[in-house]
This record gives C-alpha cells, sequence and structure tokens, in this order.
C-alpha cells in the first residue's frame, strides 16, 4: 500500500531525505542506462523508480521525481535545461496523473491483490504514465531540436515502449517487496531451486551465446516464457516479479553486450523487439500471477472455512459425546431411582412391550427381570391385571393425561390384594409425540380393609346421630350451608313442616352478633358448651335453645357441629316466676317490692341528673263499701279497671304499682310540682270518667284521691323514697280529709299529727 507522509512533526524529516534518495536513485539508474550509449538507451529504469516512488510516496514523491528527470536529462543525456526542465515535469505529471486515475478506477486500492488491481495497474501506470510522459517528452524534444521526419514518427513510440517496459517490469517488483517486506519467504524446496536455475541457465544461454550462435532463431526467445509461467503460477506474486526482473535483466544485459537472439534483427529494432517482448511477458507473469494469487486466496479462504467447519464438527462431536454421557449417567441415576422406588414400578414402550422394571414389580411378578423384560402384558400379567393394564393404555393414548384406577389381584397362594394401578405417558418434548408409559402399583389391601371398616363404623354412627334424640345440626363453615341434619333437629326447626324456604341455619339465630362471636370462638378453641341463646324456628315462631358447638371436618369441608337442646318449657316457667315476683296478679301492674325498687333507682337518677322527679299516692273512694256492699269480686273488678285507667294516662317512663289494697303510687320522673298536679287532676277526671265496678246490672263509677310530693323537697336537703311516699300519703290523707276525689299537694304543713 501507498504510505502518505503524515503531517506529524517526527515525520517530517523523512519526506524531504527520501525525496533526494529517491531523486538520486533516478539519476543513478539513467546513467547506467545510457552508459554504453547516450543517445539511444535499451531502458529506462528510472521511470519504474518514479512509479515506485509515487506509489510508496503517493503525490509527495513528485519533488524527488521531478528532481531526479530534470538531472538525469539536463546531465545524464544531456538536454538543454528547459528542454529538461519539460520533459522532467512530463515525467512527473505522468506518473501522478497515472496514480490518481489508478486511485479512481480502483477504490479503495489495496496494492496488487487480485487480477482486477493488476490489470488497472498495467492500463494506468504501466501504460498511460508512460504514454504521457512519451508525449510530453516528444513535444520537448521537438521544441529543443526538430529531428528528421522518420526520427519524429519512432521517436514517440520508443518513448513510451521503454518506459512501459521499465514500469511493468521492475515496478512491481519494486513495490512487491517494500510492501510485503515483511512477509517470510517460503522454505525452499528442490522445486523452487532447480527449476529457477535451469531456467537462469537457459536464459543466460540464450542471452549471451556467442555470435557464431547468432543464427539461432528469435522465437527461441519465447521459451523463456516457460519458466516465467512456472513462476507465475507457482511462486508467490514477489518472487514471480523477481524472477521476472532477473531474467528480463539477464536478457537485456546480454542484449546490450551485443549478444543473444536479438542480434539476428537490424539494430535500431532490437531495443525495441526486446522491450516488446519485456512488456508481454512481465504482462502476462503479472496477470497470472494475480490469478494464482486469487486461487491461492480462495484456496486458503476454503482451507480456513474446511479449518472452521473441522472445528465446529469437533466441537459438536465433543458436546454430543458429553451430552451422551449425561444421559447415561442420567439412565443410571433413572435405574437407581426406579431400583430404590418401594413401589412395583415398569415402563413400557409404546409397542407395549416391558422396557424397565423395578424389584418391587418382580417380586409382585413372582418372575425374573429377564421374563420380564421385551415382554408384553399378555404374555406376563394375570387376567384381572392384564384386564385394567390394557384399557388403561388404551385410555392413556386417547386422553394422554395420568390415569389412575383399582385393580383386585389374586396371588399364587390365593390372598386377594387390591391394587390403584398409575399410569402416565412419556412424550418426545420436542414432537409430543409419545414413547411409553410409566406404570406405577400401589398396595391399597390395608387400606381398604381399613375403610371398609370404616365404612361399617361410620354406617353403625350415623345411624346413632340421625336416631337420636338430640337435635344435631352440622353446617359449612366458609358458607353455612347445611351438610347434615338428624331428625330431631328437623323436628325442633320445623322443618318438614314448612320447609327451609331457602333459609340457613344462620339466618334463625335471633342475634346474628352472638352467632357470630359463638363462629369465632369454636374457631378459635374449637369448642362452646351450654350457651342459652333464642333461635326462630323456620316458621317463625321463638324457641329458647342450649347450644353446644364444636369445629371439625365433614367429608372434606370445614364444618360445625351443633348440637341442640329445647330449653322453652323452662324458660317460659322462669318467665312466669319472674312475672309474679315482680306483677300484681290482681292487676298487672308492679307489686310493691318491685314498684319500690324501681322507684328508689328512678329518684336515684333523678339525684344524678338533677332532674326533679314527682310521687303521686292513690285511693280509691269509699273502696271498703263497695266490698262490703257488693263484695270482693265487684272490688277486685273495679281494682283492675281503675289501674287501667291509670296505666292508659300514664306516661311511657311513669312507674305505676299497687302497694296494697286499694293503695297505688305513681313516680314521674322530669316532673316538677305543677307538671304533678297537671297530671294528677288529669288522671282524677279520667277515673271519675272511666274507671267503674261492674255489678250487674249496676255499673259504680269509681272516683279517686291523689297526693303529691316532689323531689327536691322544700324543707329538706336531702329526701328519700320513704319519705316522699310518707309525703305523699300525708297530702292524700288531706284530699281524704277535704272531701276525697281531689289532689292534694304536700305543702310541708301535712303530718300525721297534724292529720
Ligand atoms: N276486693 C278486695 N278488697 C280488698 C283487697 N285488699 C284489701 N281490700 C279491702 O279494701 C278495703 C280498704 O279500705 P280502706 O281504704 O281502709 O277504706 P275506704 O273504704 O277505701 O275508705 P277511704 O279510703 O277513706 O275512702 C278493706 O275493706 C280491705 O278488706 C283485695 O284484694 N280485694
Amino acid at each position: 500500500m501507498a504510505s502518505r507522509p503524515s503531517a506529524s512533526a517526527g515525520r517530517l524529516w523523512r519526506l524531504p531525505l527520501l525525496n533526494a534518495a529517491l531523486a538520486a536513485t533516478y539519476v543513478l539508474l539513467a546513467w547506467v542506462a545510457t552508459r554504453s550509449d547516450p543517445s539511444n538507451a535499451i531502458l529506462w529504469p528510472s521511470s519504474a523508480i518514479a512509479v515506485f516512488g509515487v506509489w510508496v510516496l503517493g503525490f509527495t514523491a513528485a519533488p524527488g521525481i521531478l528532481l531526479g528527470a530534470y538531472i538525469a536529462n539536463a546531465e545524464v543525456i544531456g538536454w538543454p535545461a528547459q528542454t529538461a526542465l519539460l520533459i522532467a515535469v512530463g515525467n512527473t505529471a505522468s506518473v501522478s496523473f497515472a496514480w490518481w486515475v489508478l486511485r479512481r478506477i480502483r477504490q479503495p486500492w489495496r496494492g496488487l491483490q487480485d487480477t482486477g488491481d493488476t490489470l488497472a495497474f498495467i492500463l494506468t501506470l504501466g501504460l498511460l504514465g508512460p504514454a504521457i510522459s512519451a508525449s510530453v517528452g516528444v513535444i520537448s524534444s521537438l521544441l529543443a531540436a526538430p529531428p528528421r521526419l522518420h526520427d519524429i514518427g519512432m521517436l514517440g513510440p520508443i518513448w513510451l515502449i521503454s518506459d512501459a517496459c521499465s514500469v511493468l517490469v521492475y515496478a512491481p517488483m519494486l513495490v512487491l517487496w517494500w510492501e510485503r517486506r515483511h512477509e517470510r519467504l517460503p522454505r525452499p524446496t528442490a522445486e523452487f531451486v532447480i527449476l529457477p536455475l535451469i531456467a537462469l541457465v537457459g536464459v543466460v544461454v540464450l542471452a549471451f551465446s556467442p555470435p557464431a550462435r547468432q543464427a539461432l532463431p528469435l522465437g527461441l526467445a519465447s521459451l523463456a516464457l516457460l519458466p516465467l509461467l512456472w513462476g507465475a503460477m507457482r511462486l508467490s506474486m514477489r518472487l514471480a516479479s523477481l524472477f521476472m526482473a532477473v531474467l528480463f535483466t539477464l536478457a537485456l544485459v546480454g542484449a546490450a553486450l551485443g549478444l543473444g537472439p536479438m542480434m539476428v534483427l537490424p539494430i535500431d529494432e532490437r531495443a525495441s523487439v526486446l522491450q516488446l517482448l519485456g512488456i508481454s511477458l512481465a504482462c502476462t507473469v503479472l496477470l497470472a500471477s494475480s490469478l494464482a494469487q486469487e486461487r491461492s486466496l480462495a484456496l486458503r479462504q476454503l482451507r480456513e472455512a474446511n479449518a472452521g467447519l473441522e472445528r465446529a464438527v469437533e466441537r459438536r462431536t465433543k458436546a454430543m459425546v458429553k451430552s451422551q454421557r449425561k444421559l447415561q449417567e442420567q439412565l443410571r441415576f433413572q435405574d437407581s431411582l426406579l431400583g430404590a422406588l418401594p413401589n412395583p414400578t415398569a415402563y413400557s414402550a409404546a409397542n407395549g412391550r416391558l422396557e424397565l422394571v423395578n424389584q418391587a414389580f418382580t417380586r409382585l411378578m413372582e418372575r425374573s427381570r429377564d421374563a420380564l423384560l421385551g415382554r408384553r402384558p399378555a404374555e406376563v400379567f394375570e387376567d384381572s391385571l392384564l384386564h385394567t393394564w390394557t384399557s388403561m393404555d388404551r385410555q392413556l393414548h386417547v386422553e394422554r393425561r395420568p390415569l389412575s384406577q383399582e385393580c383386585r389381584q389374586v396371588s399364587s397362594d390365593g390372598e386377594a390384594t387390591v391394587w390403584i394401578v398409575n399410569k402416565a405417558q412419556v412424550t418426545d418434548p420436542a414432537s409430543q409425540e409419545p414413547l411409553g408409559i410409566v406404570t406405577s402399583l400401589q398396595d391399597i389391601t390395608q387400606l381398604k380393609r381399613l375403610q371398609e371398616q370404616l365404612e361399617r363404623d361410620e354406617r353403625g354412627l350415623r345411624f346413632l346421630v340421625e336416631e337420636s334424640p338430640v337435635p344435631l345440626v352440622i353446617t359449612r363453615v366458609h358458607d353455612s350451608v347445611q351438610l347434615f341434619a338428624n331428625r330431631a333437629a328437623d323436628e325442633l326447626f320445623r322443618a318438614d313442616h314448612t320447609g327451609r324456604s331457602g333459609k340457613l341455619l344462620r339466618d334463625l339465630w335471633v342475634e346474628p352478633a352472638q352467632r357470630r362471636s359463638v363462629v369465632e370462638q369454636v374457631l378459635r378453641e374449637g369448642v362452646v358448651r351450654g350457651l342459652e341463646t333464642q333461635f326462630l324456628r323456620y316458621d317463625g315462631s321463638p324457641v329458647w335453645l342450649l347450644l353446644s358447638v364444636t369445629h371439625t371436618q365433614y367429608r372434606g369441608d370445614e364444618a360445625l357441629v351443633f348440637a341442640f337442646k329445647d330449653i322453652t318449657p323452662t324458660k317460659e316457667r322462669e318467665h312466669t316466676l319472674r312475672a309474679l315476683a315482680y306483677t300484681d296478679p290482681l292487676t298487672g301492674v308492679a307489686n310493691r317490692r318491685s314498684f319500690l325498687a324501681r322507684a328508689a333507682a328512678a329518684l336515684q337518677e333523678a339525684k344524678i341528673q338533677g332532674k326533679p322527679l314527682a310521687v303521686l299516692a292513690l285511693d280509691i273512694d269509699h273502696f271498703k263499701q263497695i266490698n262490703d256492699v257488693y263484695g270482693h269480686p265487684t272490688g277486685d273488678r273495679a281494682l283492675r279497671s281503675f289501674s287501667q285507667v291509670c296505666q292508659q294516662l300514664a306516661r311511657d317512663d311513669a312507674l305505676l304499682g299497687r302497694l296494697g289494697g286499694d293503695e297505688f303510687a305513681i313516680v314521674l320522673p322530669r316532673s316538677d310540682d305543677g307538671a304533678a298536679y297537671d297530671f294528677a287532676q288529669r288522671l282524677r277526671l279520667a277515673v271519675q270518667e272511666n274507671a267503674t265496678a261492674e255489678h250487674a246490672p249496676l255499673r259504680l263509677q269509681l272516683t279517686t284521691s291523689i297526693g303529691i310530693a316532689h323531689h327536691p323537697c322544700e324543707h329538706l336537703t336531702e329526701c328519700g323514697l320513704d319519705d316522699l311516699l310518707a309525703r305523699a300519703d300525708q297530702a292524700l290523707y288531706r284530699a281524704k280529709q277535704r272531701g276525697r276525689n281531689r289532689v292534694e299537694l304536700w305543702t310541708g304543713h301535712d303530718h300525721p299529727g297534724a292529720a
């Protein structure tokens, strides 16, 4: 490759030196070529140096070429200075221009790499450059000294041929040896030593044969083509160009000395014929060598590709060996795994024949491994297992998913065993094609017996539970769906009678919040015992239940078991007793004890809240007479009628109670004396109008007297319920004294003594 001068400072000094060396070489070669005859040089080797210069230094070689050409033309040949300069400019410009054209038509220019490069080199630097140089030279010569007409016709071609021959024969050798100076030479073999020697000797004989043998035909010179072609095809391009240059130089020297076949030609044609011969030999050798170079490059690439291929094959082979080894390891592992499996396990190929069996399988079959491997199921299995085995295989081919099936087998000693046959298809991971089937058997004889026992036990238990007089319900935890209810439970909740109409057990709780807390407690602690709670039956009627709940699994579901006891009669009895304890049986209002307790609580609350409270004491007027005249039953009716009127008129927060006989009391929370007085008056009037004692056909009209006391008290800072009742009683006493059917407020003047 042409090296361009670098702009770096370190290399600047080299360029003038190289140009000077180039000029000096140019002049030296011109001097050598023209030594015998300055006006008629056989060759102009300086042109080759100019090409070498421009190739290596690029256009920066121009000063060296110009200087060398000028000195050579002026000093060596003897042209006048002006002509010499013109010719030198022509020489420099032609080679530079040819170099520029070469770089344009071969882009990127890589040197003499192939026939395209070589052809471009021949056409540009080999022919175009010399043609321009010759043209400029001829014109310059004409300007200097007009020659004869004959000479004008010949001067251009002679100049061109001479330059072209020089460039084509020597320049490639120089350039190739310069550019490939670091490449090692091939090791010399007999062929590469002997054949060039023979060629050299032949050329020497031809070129330097004595004048006596000048009669040899000129065509013999073409024999030189044979060794040159051998060199072009067998040697590297660098050696071939050297070989060619050496042989041609020998021929040239012979001709210069007046020896060799050229001597048969007229003297003025000898040089041109030799040069033409040189040009054609050079072109042939260069192109043939390029072809050989291309061929060897292609061969090298092929070899490299081949080597790459071989390496790939080797790698692949290694990988295959590795994976084969891995596969074998896996197979060994698989074998040992299979052997270690406690369950009888076998692998059968796609054709059904057994390919692998473990020891458990051989024991089950009561045959040796060899007696099983390679056999079809029909050859080794008894009827029951055979039937299950083959029908599962068929099913597996269709469904292609693991299957399990139960199979009963009778061994040779007549013992029946039950097996679960598990089968799974093995498929090719890539194509999904079935490869075979793995079968594993599981002895469930014991399990089966246990299961049967359990089923029997469960039947017994189920009977017990279903027939138990204790109502039992099982519900699923997560959705409360009823999983089981015994007959007693259905009767308790009247499920048969009305139907459940979509209701769940959880809908029957009267207090849903209580249900939630019970479920949480059961899930947390496992059991809840003896909880009294109220449910509604499916028909809506209430029922009191004693409830126990526990947490269990029922047929795979998380479940709650509810056990109930109907305690409704007990609860009703309790209720009646409580009612009897707190109410007056004749009138239904609070009895004395209950009234006093609730009244005390109301007074306490009024004190805490700082609110007023009034107490009314009531007594039916002349009640004793009713009893005495019309009898007790009429008196009882009078009491009931009176209490009813009081109940109807009293506010919701008022407390009414019968203290005894015909004495009643009313507590009015948040009522001052004015409000209490108004209420008492309204009540008195209501009694007068509505309270009666029926004594057919009579209808006795009742009246009442009312005394009022209130809290806070006027004269005492602190007073209790007893004080209030006593004051209300004193006020009542005053009402009686003042004619009855009246309302009196306690004023502080009423006291027993005053009465
Ligand atoms: N019928 C009936 N009479 C009862 C009952 N308890 C008490 N008595 C009677 O009620 C009467 C009470 O009479 P008093 O309040 O003393 O006299 P009174 O006739 O109402 O006179 P004044 O109160 O002054 O109007 C007595 O004759 C008792 O026997 C009862 O439960 N039923």
